[in-house]
């Protein structure tokens, strides 16, 4: 795998966002910066203010109860922890301890870690609440364990696209939630997976109820403000589930392929072309070796292609979409730049998507090291291109670490996917190479690549785009203010972005319907532009306004 010891340098015990754990300093992965800066959100100060109104700071850490183990017996317990969870009420599924491959440290650095002494991911799948409108979708949680286990209370994210009141956009229960789950205990004594698990559950699916806040429509006495918030916030989280779940709930009735939907069920073997199989199932053993001899490289460590679905799967796939469009149930559109996409988790293949990602995890942290590793989240859309329709996409990055496309037909000509550079290199706007897409084939490139696709010319072309976030990666400081180096010479015009450069009007016209992104572009930043950088406002726009 691409994390040998040899990349990394053993620096002690390192501080990771207040946990010590036994760490190395990544030196070669620093390479794999990547990304625009990352907005302070003042949403989310705005939120933390409410919720620290409610309970006093909601965000703050679990506490530590007691004195930490030797690392070994650590995890020991939590193997047998897992275990045992096995017989948790509502559990779907759970996952061995696994150790992350680095982690952030408070100044933003990526640090490797000691496998022997933690932390430790455990995956969790719990059901929703099946009668609920809102709350019927599978709860996703990661639990980082440290050596202080069963001591010291995990780390919690809570993946997947449900939205829940009290928790905030770090995807963290809050201090009231420990507060209440520790003080609930009877002894002080170890915890107990199944208990977290089950309080857990009953903390998202029913705040109110599990913070022992009165109904809302209590008739004795006035709710205080507190639970009036909550109740508002309760409210406001079912509304934005109901609104994708009530879709999702009425294509499960058309749907033609239930096993696409089963949460229950694996991937099926013969969705893929078998030598990819074995590639990427070795890979999840750690033999990188067979996940190399399936892939072509087409830019050094950045774009790589490899045959991924049978011509039957896709087939069966594009079945469901089409048979989604015919549906008439309203779609959110992927992103501004495509208008006939449909989001796959909100016609109800999360499931799906989800047990792709896991398959494809290893790969991605083979090729891409930090961006590729520690997915926690994702976005997948269908992008479709035919006449009378969108005809190809502008250039640009996407808002990934890391990218798959999968082609899924239909036959096509044109339509290519054009490569340039990463954003913030010298050569960001320089073409690297053309890529044809081929029916079951995935193209797999870094989200920071510069990338578009020219125009199709006859037929259709439907392709299935995986987007994957790394919510650790996205702390790091390669992320988060990556160098942005001066652009070495003017752009290729096959590279050039109506949506984004500031130059686009200096070479090329604008595209008809597009004229109104004249002059809403950032790229390059000033401090970035190339020796005898044109400006597009020199030149007239075809409209003939001067745009001096
Ligand atoms: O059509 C393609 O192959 C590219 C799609 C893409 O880059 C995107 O949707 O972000
Ligand atoms: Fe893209």
């Amino acid at each position: 795998m691409a994390l040998s010891s040899a990349s990394c340098r053993t620096v002690g015990r390192g501080l990771v966002r207040g946990r010590i754990f036994v760490a190395f300093r990544l030196r070669d992965w620093r390479a794999c910066s990547s990304k625009v800066p990352q907005q302070a959100s003042s949403r989310m100060a705005g939120f933390k203010a409410l919720l620290s109104a409610v309970t006093g700071g909601l965000l703050g850490r679990p506490r530590r109860i007691a004195a930490e183990r030797p690392p070994g017996q650590s995890l020991q317990h939590l193997q047998q922890a897992v275990e045992d969870a096995r017989g948790t009420p509502h559990l779907v599924s759970i996952t061995r301890p696994v150790h992350p491959p680095y982690l952030v440290d408070e100044a933003g650095e990526m640090l490797a870690i000691h496998p022997e002494a933690g932390p430790w991911d455990v995956h969790v799948i719990l059901e929703g609440e099946p009668s609920h409108p809102s709350f019927y979708a599978p709860l996703r949680l990661r639990l980082r364990f440290t050596a202080g286990w069963p001591s010291t209370p995990p780390e919690i994210y809570i993946g997947g696209q449900l939205a829940f009141a009290l928790v905030a956009r770090n995807r963290s229960p809050p201090k009231v939630f420990w507060d209440t789950f520790l003080a609930s205990k009877a002894s002080s004594g170890p915890l107990a997976l199944q208990e977290l698990l089950e309080h857990l559950r009953r903390f998202l699916l029913e705040p109110a109820n599990y913070l022992g806040m009165p109904e809302q429509d209590a008739e004795e006495g006035s709710p205080s403000l507190e639970a009036r918030r909550l109740h508002s916030w309760m409210r406001d989280a079912a509304r934005v589930n109901a609104k994708r779940l009530d879709v999702i709930k009425k294509y499960r009735k058309q749907a033609l392929h239930a096993q696409l939907f089963d949460e229950h069920r694996p991937l099926q073997e013969e969705w893929f072309v078998p030598e990819t199989w074995s590639a990427l199932r070795a890979l999840h053993t750690g033999d990188a070796q067979l996940g190399r001899a399936l892939l072509t490289e087409h830019a050094t460590g950045e774009v790589y292609s490899f045959p991924l679905f049978t011509d039957a799967f896709c087939g069966l796939l594009l079945e469901e979409i089409f048979n989604f469009y015919k549906s008439g149930l309203p779609a959110r559109r992927p992103n501004s730049m495509n208008n006939y996409g449909i989001i796959l988790g909100d016609i109800g293949l999360e499931p799906f998507i989800d047990k792709l990602q896991e398959l494809l995890q290893p790969l991605g942290q083979e090729l891409f090291q930090a961006p590729g590793s520690l997915w926690d989240g994702h976005h997948c859309f269908i992008v479709r291109y035919r006449e009378g329709e969108d005809l190809g996409l502008d250039m640009h990055t996407d808002d990934s670490d890391v990218t798959f496309n999968i082609c899924l037909g239909l036959d096509f000509t044109g339509a290519g996917l054009q490569f340039c550079g990463s954003v913030g290199a010298p050569e960001h706007r320089k073409h690297h190479m053309t890529y044809q897409h081929r029916k079951g084939h995935c193209v797999v490139h870094l989200g920071r690549k510069r990338h578009g696709a020219d125009d199709i010319t006859s037929g259709e072309r439907l392709n299935l785009i995986l987007w994957n976030h790394s919510s650790e990666y996205r702390q790091s400081r390669d992320y988060r203010t990556p160098p942005y180096a001066r652009e070495a010479a003017a752009p290729d015009e096959v590279c050039l972005s109506y949506t984004h450069d500031r130059d686009f009007g200096a070479y090329k016209d604008y595209p008809s319907g597009r004229e109104h992104f004249r002059g809403r572009g950032w790229c390059p930043p000033p401090a970035a532009e190339y020796p005898g950088f044109q400006s597009e406002f020199r030149f007239r726009s075809p409209s003939g306004d001067a745009k001096l």
